[in-house]
């Protein structure tokens, strides 16, 4: 072997093991009941093998259960026989199922069709790198589609493999596929997506899953479903700075205090500058501790106590982060959001929210909503269930945010309805509200002012000021949050 050619070799063998041991793809799959995908992850565990031996056994031997024209186990019915894995878990919305080829491993997140189960799919879709969406050949794209595609491209999903199933049900029909494709594309593009793969599939027979179509689909030169999951991209590491929400300060004695929580983005290490919000304050790292030893640094998704170099107010729900690429803090937020309650999002109705580690009272202004037919968002005063819809969020305290785009993370939260204690709905942030700080007041009509404490204190000796209190507040921020509450992130 030349040269060459055994360092080419060489370097598809380390790419192949580095593929192979990187973290696995997570995929979710979506579709309307009976657009076949049960049938598609059943053929997909099965055909990669990842149904278990004894599992295939006792299907196979299952004189019950019924087999397609190959001979082999109905594939809804293989996911039904794994059903009961998952019931001995506690309740599991989302199933996760695992599967690998030599080249990767991939991790599917399995949520029912039906509409009053969207919740599930937003969950799936949080963590997922890819959205196989599912059509059935014969029906075309279903406002279910565009619900899925729309909520998947809403939770930063950019890959999108279109599943045409049921295709030998139309005869192969290479003018159905190319239609629906085109529709989807332009859908897509519609949300911002255009990395999209339309594959013709039949799930039941087993073609352009694992295995290719060619015979009966001469006319697609794409690759099968399981090529375009082997060469999808997983989401980059974002590009924010480091984020610690504090979920517990820790002081075992006198002499030491650590700050614990998991790293929600970013990196750090000892030396570094930080700011803890919403105080403002600045500090350096002094030390990084995990469960077991002292680390020279932490990334993303490590559980740490961070020991800072000076004594400072730290308390549960505050946030630390890098000096230089803090997140967001104010009193007024643009959202979007899932509602997922039967009572419908209501205008001026009062929320608690959570992200990170923080709960915070929250007042919800719905803007607009989506219509799924037509792609357009229009004026909305509430939202009904499983709308999606933006929103305007006015807080009492300061609420500290990353867009979504950013840090999925930190741009991410939850409404929960404080009568019933029920997730009402699931959101994003967008951007910082460019509308007057303060519509969050806790007293209502009255506009609240961020001003640095000395500016604050001179405005409210005032004597012109006194005819103004019944209209305005004042609140008293460092110097830091006040220019951030100036400096809007849209
Ligand atoms: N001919 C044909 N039938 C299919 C194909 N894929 C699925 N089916 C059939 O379509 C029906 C519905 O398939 P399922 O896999 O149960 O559909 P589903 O979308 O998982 O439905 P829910 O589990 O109810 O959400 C079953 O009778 C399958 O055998 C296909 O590619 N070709």
């Amino acid at each position: 072997m030349s040269a060459t050619v055994e360092t080419a070799v060489r370097s598809q063998v380390e790419t192949d093991a580095a593929i192979r041991n990187a973290r696995p793809l997570r995929l979710i799959t979506c579709g309307s009941v009976d657009d076949g995908k049960s049938t598609l992850i059943g053929r997909l565990l099965w055909d990669t093998k990842a149904v278990k031996e004894d599992q295939a056994a006792a299907l196979k031997g299952q004189k019950s259960i019924q087999q397609n024209e190959l001979g082999l186990p109905d594939f809804a019915l293989l996911l039904d026989g794994l059903q009961a894995e998952r019931e001995q878990g506690i309740t599991i919305d989302v199933a996760y199922r695992y599967f690998s080829t030599d080249k990767r491993s991939f991790i599917v997140a399995d949520t029912p069709g039906h509409e009053q189960y969207t919740r599930n799919m937003a969950t799936g879709a949080s963590t997922a790198d890819l959205a196989v969406l599912l059509v059935d050949a014969r029906a075309g794209l279903l406002e279910q589609t565009r619900r899925h595609a729309t909520i998947a491209s809403l939770m930063g999903i950019r890959q999108f493999v279109l599943a045409v199933n049921k295709i030998d049900l139309v005869d192969y029909d290479r003018s159905i596929f190319e239609h629906i494709s085109t529709e989807f594309r332009q859908l897509a593009l519609s949300l911002g997506v255009t990395n999209v793969t339309p594959i013709p599939v039949s799930a039941l027979l087993g073609e352009n899953v694992v295995h290719s179509g060619h015979q009966s689909m001469p006319w697609y030169s794409g690759p099968p479903l399981i090529e375009a999951l082997e060469l999808a991209t997983q989401r980059t590491a974002q590009a924010v700075g480091f984020r610690l929400p504090v979920q517990r300060v820790s002081r075992p004695n006198e002499s030491f205090r650590g700050y614990q929580g998991t790293v929600a983005g970013g990196s750090v290490k000892p030396g570094d500058s930080v700011v803890i919000l919403p105080s403002g304050t600045v500090a350096n790292v002094r030390q990084i501790v995990t469960f077991d030893l002292v680390r020279n640094a932490a990334v993303a998704g490590d559980a740490i106590t961070l020991v800072l170099d000076r004594p400072v107010d730290v308390a549960r729900g505050d946030m630390i982060a890098s000096v230089d690429a803090a997140p967001v803090s104010g009193l007024a937020f643009d959202a979007k959001l899932v509602a997922l309650s039967e009572d419908a999002i209501a205008p001026g109705k009062r929320y608690w929210l959570k992200s990170s580690s923080r709960r915070q009272r929250v007042r919800v202004e719905p803007q607009s909503v989506l219509d799924l037919k037509s792609g357009q968002w229009s004026e909305a005063e509430s939202l009904p269930l499983n709308a999606i819809g933006k929103v305007h969020l006015a807080f009492d305290e300061t609420a500290i945010f990353d867009p979504y785009e950013a840090n999925r993370e930190t741009g991410a939260f939850i409404l929960i309805d404080p009568d019933t204690n029920n997730t009402v709905a699931g959101g994003m942030i967008t951007a910082k509200s460019g509308r007057i700080d303060g519509i969050g007041s806790g007293a209502k009509d009255r506009v609240l002012i961020s001003l640095p404490a000395d500016i604050a204190d001179e405005l409210l000796a005032s004597e012109a000021f006194a005819t103004l209190r019944d209209q305005i507040e004042i609140r008293r921020v460092s110097a830091q949050e006040a220019r951030s509450v100036l400096d809007p992130i849209d």
